[in-house]
């Protein structure tokens, strides 16, 4: 409605016909139409419709007014729109090109330039930028040389529109100053006010932000001007332009950095925006997406992100607008820390050849790419760092495993060696215990315990293999009065040098051991009764030297009982045997040897 609005009054302005001017009323709303719907560049024509669909029912709703006489104008204008109509582009594009191969400048230049003008609107249609730019700029110098100025500013901001597309904003801002320049002039206050604001993007993009405020503080005063004095319609209109000031002016504060003001507007402008303006909600929600984000709410960016994704889903989206949502999308993605995820997005878009993002934005994705691959890089990094934590910590528990185990060796060998230490000197203490146990203190000889032990054995032995063998108990006569008469230490003597005489008298294999105070018992193995006998004799005469050697008058005799034990007996039989020899040779005077015929 706008743009037919629009064409009305450019036709007003250049006083035609009405059926001519209806005319191209009628061809300038399609080529403004859905010019705007495919070419817009990143920022809000006024003059779009929101798709091809949109275009179309401007289109049909012209051609359904009673005053609409299509023989009035070339017939092959009627056939292109209804090829347009049928998205039938190349038949329409033909069509067209051979109308225009025919239209003499000379005679009918409006209608040429209308008509190059329409082929530029289907060039861009299809994404063929430069031809349109061709055709266009064809049309711009018609246009100036045949004084159609009228018709100039239309041209001037359809290129300019191109150029915005195409990021080329200091030549879209040269376009849109011919454009505004022309609107002014001939009190195209609409067309003036929306070309202000269509510059505002291209203006932000150049970083010239004070111009950008101030072109918007022209177009809201214009805009104020301009509401309540036209029709109902026209305040619709109006209202959904003031809709469009308000996009312009969240994208101006978005880039001032004044994120909540930002908000603010584009929330505005959602609000004053007619319903079909689908594309424009979609860039909406796409500033709002990059505000939010801007201003650290990314949970409601993302909401802000997916709406602009269903809006743009029930609209036919210009590829750049696409391409600006997926880009947004990374954005967040990688705000989100999800690089990976952002990464596939822009690869995606990189290799997207129909892409023409501005620098910043392509900028903004090598950032989002090295990001990536510095998350990447961190990752690995810290993947290693863990790894080499990991071999760090295990080589450390191997070495404290193998100091455990040294330690344990270690422990372990000291542990033998001083258990086998101990078990040495435990029996050395044995051996001495024993030695202790089997030694009498005194004389050295074999103590009782184990004189009689050593008799046992003996006894056992030959009680299997009978070979003769003597026992004798040697008693000290009157040893009471040695120790009465010279004391006990002398008495101790005399016992120690019984002892040594003892040791040299028998053989290294008899066995000498003290089994009482004065008393002795000697084993004398292999030896008959009548040896024994001769052998304690002469022991018997060797004792009165104790006396000699201690200069004592009392001479040193003992009483000896010897017996030849026999195989039945026991080694207690033969000591008591042995005994009572002893107490024969006692109670015969003492001082002699008995023995035992028993
Ligand atoms: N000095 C000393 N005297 C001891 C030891 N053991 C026993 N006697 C003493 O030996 C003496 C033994 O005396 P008696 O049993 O009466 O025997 P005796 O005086 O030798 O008399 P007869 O055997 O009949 O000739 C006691 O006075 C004991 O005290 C000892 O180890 N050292």
């Amino acid at each position: 409605m706008k743009c037919y609005r629009q064409t009305e009054h450019v036709a007003r302005k250049i006083k035609l016909s009405p059926f001519i001017s209806f005319t191209w009323a009628f061809l300038f709303v399609i080529a403004v139409g859905i010019a705007t719907t495919h070419s817009t560049a990143n920022s809000n024509s006024t003059a779009n419709s929101n798709s091809t669909a949109n275009a179309n029912s401007i289109l049909l709703s012209t051609l359904a007014r009673p005053a609409y006489n299509p023989s009035l104008f070339d017939q092959r204008d009627a056939k292109v729109i209804e090829l347009i109509e049928q998205n039938k582009l190349s038949q329409a594009r033909d069509l067209l090109s051979a109308a225009i191969d025919d239209t003499s400048f000379t005679v009918k230049p409006k209608l040429l330039i209308n008509r190059l003008m329409l082929r530029a609107t289907i060039d861009q249609m299809v994404g063929a930028n430069i031809g349109a730019l061709q055709d266009l700029q064809f049309a711009y110098r018609l246009a100036a040389s045949s004084n159609q100025q009228n018709l100039l500013g239309d041209v001037a901001y359809a290129i300019a529109n191109i150029h915005q597309t195409r990021n080329e904003h200091s030549i879209a801002l040269s376009y849109f100053k011919q454009a505004s320049e022309n609107y002014f002039e001939h009190s195209q206050i609409d067309k003036y006010t929306n070309t202000l604001l269509k510059s505002v993007t291209s203006l932000l993009a150049t970083e010239q932000v004070e111009l950008a405020f101030a072109a918007l503080d022209k177009s809201k005063s214009l805009l104020n001007v301009s509401l309540g004095s036209k029709s109902p319609e026209y305040n619709a209109e109006a209202k959904n332009l003031q809709g469009i000031y308000f996009l312009h002016l969240g994208e101006a504060l978005l880039s001032s950095q004044q994120f909540t003001a930002s908000i603010d507007a584009l929330k505005t402008s959602l609000d004053l925006l007619l319903e079909n303006q689908l594309i424009t909600k979609t860039k909406v929600n796409l500033l709002l997406s990059k505000a939010y984000a801007a201003d650290e709410n990314i949970d409601v960016a993302i909401e802000r992100i997916v709406l602009a994704f269903d809006i743009a889903s029930q609209a036919e989206p210009p590829i750049w607008l696409l391409h600006s949502l997926q880009l947004q999308r990374a954005s967040l993605l990688a705000q989100l820390n999800e690089y990976e995820a952002a990464f596939m997005v822009t690869q995606a878009l990189l290799q997207d050849r129909t892409m023409r993002q501005p620098i910043s934005e392509i900028k903004q994705m090598l950032d989002m790419h090295a990001n990536f691959q510095l998350a990447n890089q961190q990752q690995e990094n810290a993947d290693l760092k863990q790894e080499n934590e990991i071999k760090s910590e295990e080589i450390a528990n191997k070495q404290t495993l193998n100091k455990l185990y040294f330690l344990v060796i270690t422990l372990l060998f000291c542990l033998s060696c001083l258990l086998l230490l101990l078990f040495i000197r435990s029996r050395k203490h044995r051996k001495a215990l024993e030695e202790i146990a089997h030694t009498d203190a005194l004389t050295s000889l074999y103590s009782r315990t184990r004189i009689l032990d050593l008799l046992s054995h003996h006894q056992d032995l030959f009680s299997r293999n009978p070979q003769a063998y003597c026992v004798a108990i040697v008693d000290l006569d009157h040893f009471k009065q040695i120790n009465d008469t010279y004391g006990h230490p002398t008495g101790d003597k005399v016992l120690k040098a019984f002892g040594e005489i003892a040791k040299i008298s028998f053989r290294k294999s008899d066995l000498v051991g003290r089994i009482g105070g004065e008393e002795f018992l000697i084993i004398l193995p292999n030896t008959v009764a009548e040896q024994a006998t001769e052998v304690f004799n002469v022991f018997n005469s060797k004792l009165p030297k104790i006396s000699h050697a201690l200069n004592i008058e009392q001479r040193v005799t003992a009483s000896i009982g010897v017996v030849s034990p026999k195989v039945q007996e026991t080694f207690m039989d033969i000591v008591s045997r042995a005994d009572k020899a002893l107490y024969t040779a006692k109670e015969n005077g003492r001082n002699q040897v008995v023995f035992s015929k028993h």
